[in-house]
C-alpha cells in the first residue's frame, strides 16, 4: 500500500534522510525507531505531504504521490499526528475533529465524530476549550482524533505516547489498537519505549543518520548489532 523508494531528503549540508526504500502492505503496523535526529519525523513530513523529497518515488494506494501539499495526501487517506498536540485555538474539542473532518475529508459527518470521542474516550470532554482544558492524555487522544477525523487508510502517529506515565501508555496503547481494528488502519508509529513497540509493531524500521539501517521483527531488529551500536555509539557492540 506504501513503498518508498531512493527517497533522500537534504537540508542544504544535512542529509536528513538517505536512499530511503521500503514497502508495507495494508494493515500493517510499522515501528519506526532510531536515535535523536536520526530522520523519523522527517520521513513522516515527507509521506504525509509536508515536504517534497529532494530525491526518489513515493507511491500509495498504487498511485505515485505527487508534490507535497498535506490536504492533498489528508485527502488520498494520509493522516498523521505531531510531535507536539497543536490543537487550534478557541475551539473546543469537537469543533478541532470537525475542521480537521473538513480539511482532510473534504465533509462533515457528526456520527463519524461521535465515535472518535467514544473510541479515545472524549466524549465528556467535546466542548471544552481544546488548548486550555485538557490533560496531556486527552490532548494526544485529541491530537489522534484529529488524523483519525481525515478518514485515513495509513495513520502516522509520531510520539504520541512520549511524556505519558508506564500505565497510561499501556492503556493509550490499548485504545490505539483498537482504533487499528475498527477502521482496519495501516499504521506507522514512532516511539521510544521498547515494550510499547514490541507489543504494537510485529515489524521495526530502524532510521540512523537518515539511513535505513534494520528491518524486521522487534526481536531480529533489538539484537542487531548495527542497531544496538545506532543507540550505544560503541563501535565494539
Ligand atoms: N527543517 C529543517 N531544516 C534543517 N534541518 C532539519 C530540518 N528538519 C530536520 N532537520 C535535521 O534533519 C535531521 C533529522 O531530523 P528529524 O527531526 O527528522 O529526526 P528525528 O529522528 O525525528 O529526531 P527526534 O527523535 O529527536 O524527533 C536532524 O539533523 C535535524 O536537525
Amino acid at each position: 500500500m506504501l513503498a518508498l523508494d531512493d527517497v533522500s531528503m537534504n537540508f542544504g549540508g544535512v542529509a536528513a534522510l538517505r536512499n530511503v526504500t521500503f514497502a508495507m502492505d495494508e494493515g500493517e503496523t510499522l515501528g519506526l525507531i532510531g536515535p535523536n535526529g536520526a530522520g523519523k519525523t522527517t520521513l513522516f513530513n515527507v509521506i504525509s505531504g509536508v515536504l517534497t523529497p529532494s530525491a526518489g518515488r513515493l507511491e500509495f494506494a498504487g498511485k505515485p504521490l505527487g508534490k507535497a501539499a498535506n490536504w492533498r495526501r489528508a485527502r488520498q487517506g494520509i493522516g498523521r499526528t505531531f510531535q507536539i498536540p497543536q490543537p487550534m485555538h478557541e475551539l473546543t474539542v469537537r469543533e478541532n475533529l470537525m475542521v480537521a473532518q473538513r480539511f482532510g475529508a473534504g465533509r462533515t459527518d457528526g456520527r463519524r465524530i461521535d465515535e472518535i470521542l467514544d473510541l479515545l474516550d472524549l466524549t465528556a470532554k467535546q466542548h471544552i476549550d481544546a488548548a486550555h482544558g485538557l490533560a496531556l492524555t486527552e490532548q494526544k487522544a485529541l491530537e489522534v482524533g484529529k488524523a483519525l477525523a481525515v478518514e485515513p487508510r495509513l495513520l502516522m502517529l509520531d510520539e504520541v505516547l512520549g511524556g505519558l506515565e508506564t500505565a497510561t501508555k499501556r492503556a493509550f496503547g490499548q485504545t490505539l489498537q483498537r482504533v487499528r481494528e475498527r477502521y482496519g488502519l495501516t499504521m506507522i508509529v514512532i516511539e521510544h519505549d521498547i515494550e510499547t513497540i514490541k507489543t504494537l509493531c510485529p515489524r521495526v524500521v530502524v532510521l540512523n543518520f537518515g539511513e535505513l539501517i534494520a528491518d524486521g521483527t522487534p526481536d531480529e531488529v533489538f539484537n542487531d548489532a548495527r542497531v544496538i551500536r545506532s543507540y550505544t555509539g560503541d563501535s565494539a557492540a
